[in-house]
């Protein structure tokens, strides 16, 4: 299966067969293939289990074997460019088979990469398409005989020729303020915390009621590139109804006139710390010091004159630090920019201003002011809104003007995007280039080709070095000897660029190494913009069965705005690290390069938690649920699939041993006292979790049968959430009536699954209903996925005849929930469990992850049942209250409004 590690348009390309819900979304473009060594791979037929022959009935269809295509290399087809006056920005998506997405195999989803380059070095940006192949291949159809792309921007103009004759591209024009708009609208309705506002260095990201198309038109858009454009947006138009001259070049401009810097990050980086009074004339220095002019609402910090004071002080430049008059420059701007855009928004009443473009760099500094300054002069009537992708509307909107992108992305539901950040550019704080030299893996520093080797004029505007071209020795320009990738190997670097929005890391493409986190210094700069690959998953769908009333979070916290929380968490995760880290090393023991890619994964994932403490917006309104997805996509991008995968095995075989008698044993039973012990399975099986320090910790103590005998008898009740009573009304009550359909959401391998989920299953299957496990498409930690639980069910099965039966029958299904993560988000669930939901009247939840951590709060339209063992101190004390402790129960029953008898 391709993972992340195996990118589709490096590696080998995996061709599956569609299921039939994805066809319609598949890019039209026909993808040409390469059948040349195409091999059908072998399918893992488990051995000896009677239930082996027969397919599991009613699941999905047995995934049809994969066909690798090892010489295919036409995987990225659509790109489009904004080609500005400073930066050429390039959007690209790579289609590939997705695997989180279900059993039934890969679907049409894809990626969509972000980069930009400096203008004037377009050599850059030509490299970079021939190194991706980006023009290989394309609709071919549109442009005469090469490739036609969507271009905006000036450069579009400009460079037709150039890249005709370079690159055999004919770029299609496209309307720079169309595009910007386009991108915009895309952003805005389709990705998840795109906008936010900014007031006093804090992020709020605008909820996704107001940006729906009733609620999010009209609005003025400000976009802020060399120039400004001030565009009115409505539902079914836009006009460009103003703009300035004064605007990203003209502050670039003049600070490099002024201050000798030429690198836009650095002098954004060196206003962080200057005074622009020392440049600028107040109202205090008019009035006298301290003194404002309260009457008009002027204070004696405000700034009378931009400049003001050198003339007050008679000064020459010598006088100034280049810090102070880069502030003064960036405030003169910002502020001129925001009241130009409030007057226009107040000539035609709108409220809302979105600033776009990539002056503003996510810097805080130009945020803050043009926030206050929007304030300010509509005396709080407008809101200053930025967006993430602020830089690439243009590009984005071109990308989006292309026919078939425009079918296969706009169409996508908002759960179908999913932005991925693997690899993290910042360092630990206190990281320095000694340290990381000697414990890490050095990074993979490309040649240059003749053509991009020129001189620069500064590092670290120097984006984009290049790059092996197949010229591969193993020796990088450093002579350091480069990391091999396993086949994939290499490529180049952006030295210093600290952005991931130029990442396309987590699309697996570069190699796995630190190469930017070389110098901590460079990187570590003013601005944090944060902008991850973007996924779409096509498969990925709100669950049916989420009840409406309210936006569903899955967090029980958030992330964000609790500083404690946020910190206790980032701290457990840091703490849970070496032994995770030791795990991935045992995992893969004949690997060459394991030590590395092991101390590669605990760098990474570490500064994603550095960047977390220190920006916690960083990467938008992420939860805890996405943080322990990230540390999956860490080790998955370090090619470590499956680190608990003999963990899994070994349990998975210990538990099957003992199933034939715990399912006698309860099968002596009477109603009630049965339904108790199958809880209390669950909730003694919940123990197993690897991904917890407790549960370690008692794993040094004992072996699994032990540690499930001993959690068996002290799961008792009362548990420390304890609606059992409700349960065992609605299931042996006297107005009981069986359920029709269960959704059973699995969590941990071993006697989790096999001793507490199954015999769940089992007693609810006896009492007529139809069930389906739900188990993750992908690892994580000793989760059980959905094709290890095929396998368990089938050696179950043939332990037991009701098992057995009801696969026969089709009553009992696996399915995938297409995560790849302890916790789970109904708004992104795999299609497969979607449908299975569709006639279900009882879920349950099991597990910290997937019914605390995340959904506690969670209501769906049918009854659901959570459970879990709490395996953290303080979480059951925050649930429970001060008496709640580790390996407290929880058994929350909520009935549905639906099902309700
Ligand atoms: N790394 C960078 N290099 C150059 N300019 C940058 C950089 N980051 C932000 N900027 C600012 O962004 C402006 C360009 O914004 P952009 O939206 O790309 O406009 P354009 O399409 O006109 O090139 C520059 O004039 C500068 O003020
Ligand atoms: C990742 C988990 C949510 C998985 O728990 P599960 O769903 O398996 O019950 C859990 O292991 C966890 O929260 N671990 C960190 C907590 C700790 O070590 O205290
Ligand atoms: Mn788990």
């Amino acid at each position: 299966m391709s993972t992340e590690t195996d990118p589709p348009d490096e590696k080998d390309v995996e061709y599956r067969h569609q299921p039939t819900h994805a066809r319609n979304r598949s890019l039209s473009a026909p993808l040409r293939i390469d059948l040349t060594d195409a091999m059908i791979e072998p399918t893992n037929r488990p051995s000896s289990s009677r239930a082996t022959s027969r397919a599991l009935s009613g699941a999905p269809k047995p995934e049809a074997p994969a066909i690798t295509l090892p010489r295919q290399r036409e995987a990225v087809r659509h790109f489009a460019m904004d080609l500005g006056g400073s930066l050429v920005k390039l959007v690209y998506f790579s289609a590939g088979a997705s695997d989180a997405s279900g059993t039934q195999g890969g679907t049409q989803g894809g990626r969509l990469h972000f980069r930009k380059f400096p203008s004037k070095r377009l050599d850059e940006c030509m490299d970079f398409i021939e190194f991706k192949k980006l023009h290989v291949g394309g609709d071919g159809g549109e442009g005469g005989d090469g490739v036609s792309v969507k271009a905006t921007g000036g450069g579009a103009y400009k460079y037709g020729t150039t890249f005709q004759e370079r690159l055999g591209i004919t770029l299609q024009k496209e309307d720079e303020m169309a595009c910007a708009v386009a991108g915009a609208n895309f952003l805005l309705e389709t990705i998840r915390d795109e906008a936010f506002t900014y007031r006093n260095d804090e992020k709020v990201f605008i909820s996704k009621d107001d940006l729906t198309r009733e609620s999010l038109f009209p609005y003025l858009l400000v976009n802020i590139g060399s120039g400004v454009s001030i565009i009115k947006v409505d539902k079914d138009g836009h006009e460009r109804v103003s703009g300035s001259n004064i605007g990203g070049g003209t502050f670039w401009g003049l600070c490099r006139l002024l201050t000798g810097l030429k690198d836009y990050d650095e002098m954004l980086k060196l206003s962080a710390e200057a005074d622009n009074a020392k440049v600028d004339m107040l109202v205090g220095d008019i009035y006298g010091r301290g003194r404002g002019y309260p009457n008009i609402g002027l204070s004696s910090e405000t700034i009378a004159s931009s400049f003001g004071r050198v003339v007050m002080d008679e000064g020459s430049l010598d006088d100034y630090s280049k810090a102070d008059i880069t502030l003064s420059l960036l405030r003169m701007i910002s502020y001129n920019i925001a009241h130009i855009a409030t007057m226009n928004a107040a000539k035609y009443d709108l409220k809302r201003i979105f600033f776009g473009g990539y002056f503003i760099r996510n810097h805080s500094y130009t945020m803050n002011t043009i926030s206050f300054a929007v304030d300010f002069w509509s005396k709080g009537e407008m809101k200053a809104m930025f967006l993430r992708h602020e830089g690439f509307l243009g590009a984005l909107g071109a990308f989006l003007q292309d026919v078939e992108a425009q079918k296969n992305l706009s169409n996508a539901a908002q759960g179908s995007w999913i932005e991925k950040f693997i690899k993290c550019s910042v360092p630990p704080k206190g990281m320095g280039k000694k340290k990381l030299s000697s414990t890490m893996p050095s990074p993979a520093r490309p040649r240059s080709s003749q053509k991009s080797r020129r001189a620069s004029e500064n590092d670290s505007s120097d984006a984009f070095r290049r790059m092996s071209l197949g010229e591969g020795s193993g020796v990088d320009v450093d002579g350091q000897p480069r990391v091999s990738t396993g086949g994939n190997s290499l490529d180049y670097i952006t030295p210093t660029e600290s952005y991931s929005e130029e990442e396309d890391l987590s699309s697996g493409e570069e190699t796995p190494t630190l190469s930017r986190l070389d110098d901590p210094t460079q990187l570590l700069n003013s601005a944090g913009l944060q902008v991850g690959v973007l996924h779409l998953e096509p498969t990925l769908a709100k669950f049916p069965l989420l009840r409406e009333e309210s936006e569903y979070d899955p967090n029980i916290f958030d992330m964000l705005t609790d500083t404690t929380e946020r910190e206790y968490w980032l701290d457990i995760l840091e703490r849970l690290q070496p032994g995770l880290v030791e795990r991935a090393l045992v995992s893969d023991p004949t690997s060459a390069d394991v030590k590395e890619r092991a101390e590669s994964f605990d760098t990474v994932f570490k500064s994603h938690l550095s960047r977390l403490r220190e920006e916690p917006a960083a990467y938008g309104r992420i939860g805890l649920g996405d943080l322990f997805e990230m540390r999956e996509e860490c080790l998955r991008f370090f090619r470590f699939t499956d680190v608990y995968e003999d963990v899994k095995k070994q349990e998975n075989e210990s538990a099957l041993l003992v199933l034939p008698d715990l399912l006698a044993e309860i099968d002596s039973l009477n109603d009630d006292e049965r339904l108790l012990a199958i809880i209390e399975g669950v909730l003694a099986g919940n123990i197993f979790d690897w991904g917890s320090q407790g549960t370690l910790d008692l794993y040094r103590n004992g072996t699994i049968l032990e540690i499930y005998r001993k959690a068996r008898s002290t799961v008792n009740r009362p548990w420390a959430i304890d609606d059992y009573d409700a349960l065992r009304e609605r299931m042996n009550g006297p107005k009981a009536r069986n359920y029709r359909k269960a959704l059973l959401f699995c969590d941990n391998s071993g006697a989790d699954v096999i001793l507490g989920m199954i015999p769940f299953a089992r007693e609810l299957l006896k009492r007529g209903a139809d069930v389906v496990l739900i188990a993750n498409g992908l690892p994580a930690i000793n989760d059980i996925t959905a094709n290890e639980l095929e396998v368990v069910l089938r050696s179950a099965a043939s332990l037991d005849l009701c098992l057995s039966d009801a696969i026969t029958s089709g009553a009992l299904s696996v399915v995938s929930s297409g995560s790849g993560s302890p916790c789970l988000d109904f708004r992104r669930l795999s299609n497969d469990a979607c449908v299975a939901a569709r006639d279900a009247d009882l879920i349950i939840l099991e597990g910290m992850g997937r019914a605390i951590h995340t959904n506690y709060r969670a209501k769906f339209a049918c009854d659901t049942l959570k459970l879990a063992m709490i395996k953290n101190q303080r979480l059951a004390e925050q649930l429970i209250g001060p008496k709640g402790a580790m390996w407290d129960c929880v058994a929350r029953f909520e009935p549905g409004s639906l099902s309700n008898p």
